[in-house]
């Protein structure tokens, strides 16, 4: 029986593992995909392993619904600390590693996770869009009626479009709301279909829409599906540091799943 723990941030939801015993089959494509199945598995966006790490709290491994190993996710992230802190791996404060490197966290009593994220030292600006890589790649583009917008249909189009093959992208369609405020929905590339929420595409909206000027302050509220994020970075030359994913990360239940 293989004992897993299920945990959302703003409606991204992952399958979370303690693989500190290293016993999880980490090749086993099919058997992540059947885990994240929201028919005949537990039902997830995404499967994330926690494993030991030399140096670190602890090491995050990342699977996309699709069974396949993959880039950043920021959402994923802010619940592994959340988990870590449920398992009695840190308290307060921690530094694990993941596929793109060191992240530093803290989580305060209502699970409001703060994720620091990769610098960010390249933002390609087109006239109508942007694209890029918060941990993992974002196309960002600005849209009117957001609400009406098909997101899956237009998503899936540009996420499979030869601008970005053959590793894809993440696609985020976006509304300002107001000063600093921003609405987003997105397409994730692995999930192949909209989630309620993305956090590296939360980050990546952020930086992009100040990057174009549309937001002047280094703090920006990003209106998800699920819920709301904020962001924050500081800004040095051509450089985004510091950037920080904050919002909230939930515990919805635990089982065992017949392997
Ligand atoms: N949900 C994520 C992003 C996960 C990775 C993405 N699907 C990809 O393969 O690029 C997030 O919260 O950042």
């Amino acid at each position: 029986m293989l004992k897993f723990y299920k945990y959302q941030g703003t409606g991204n939801d992952f399958v979370m593992i303690d693989n500190r015993d290293l016993k999880f089959p980490k090749k086993d494509v099919s058997l992540v995909n059947l885990l994240c199945d929201r028919k005949f598995g537990v039902g997830a966006d995404g499967l994330i392993l926690l494993e030991q790490a030399e140096g670190y709290d602890f090491r995050m491994v990342y699977y996309n619904a699709d069974g396949n190993e993959s880039t950043m996710c920021g959402n994923g992230g802010r619940c592994i600390v959340a988990f870590a802190k449920h398992l009695g791996v840190i308290k307060e404060e921690c530094c694990f590693i993941a596929v793109d490197g060191e992240h530093k966290a803290r989580i305060d009593e209502d699970n409001l996770v703060s994720l620091q994220m990769i610098d960010v030292d390249q933002v390609l600006v087109e006239k109508k869009y942007s694209f890029l890589n918060t941990g993992s790649p974002h196309h960002v583009q600005v849209v009117r009626e957001l609400d009406r917008y098909n997101v899956y249909a237009k998503g899936k189009g540009i996420r499979e479009s030869d601008l970005y093959a053959p590793e894809g992208t993440n696609v985020n369609f976006v509304e300002q709301e107001g000063p600093n405020r921003f609405r987003i929905r997105t397409y994730e590339r692995g999930v192949e279909d909209e989630t309620l929420s993305c956090g590296t595409g939360a980050t990546a909206v952020a930086i992009a829409m100040y990057e174009q000027g549309k937001a002047d302050s280094t703090t920006i509220a990003i209106e998800v599906e699920g819920g709301d994020l904020m962001i924050s970075f500081s800004k040095e030359g051509d450089k985004y540091q510091n950037v920080y994913l904050t919002g909230s990360a939930t515990f919805v239940f635990e089982g065992g799943f017949n392997i």
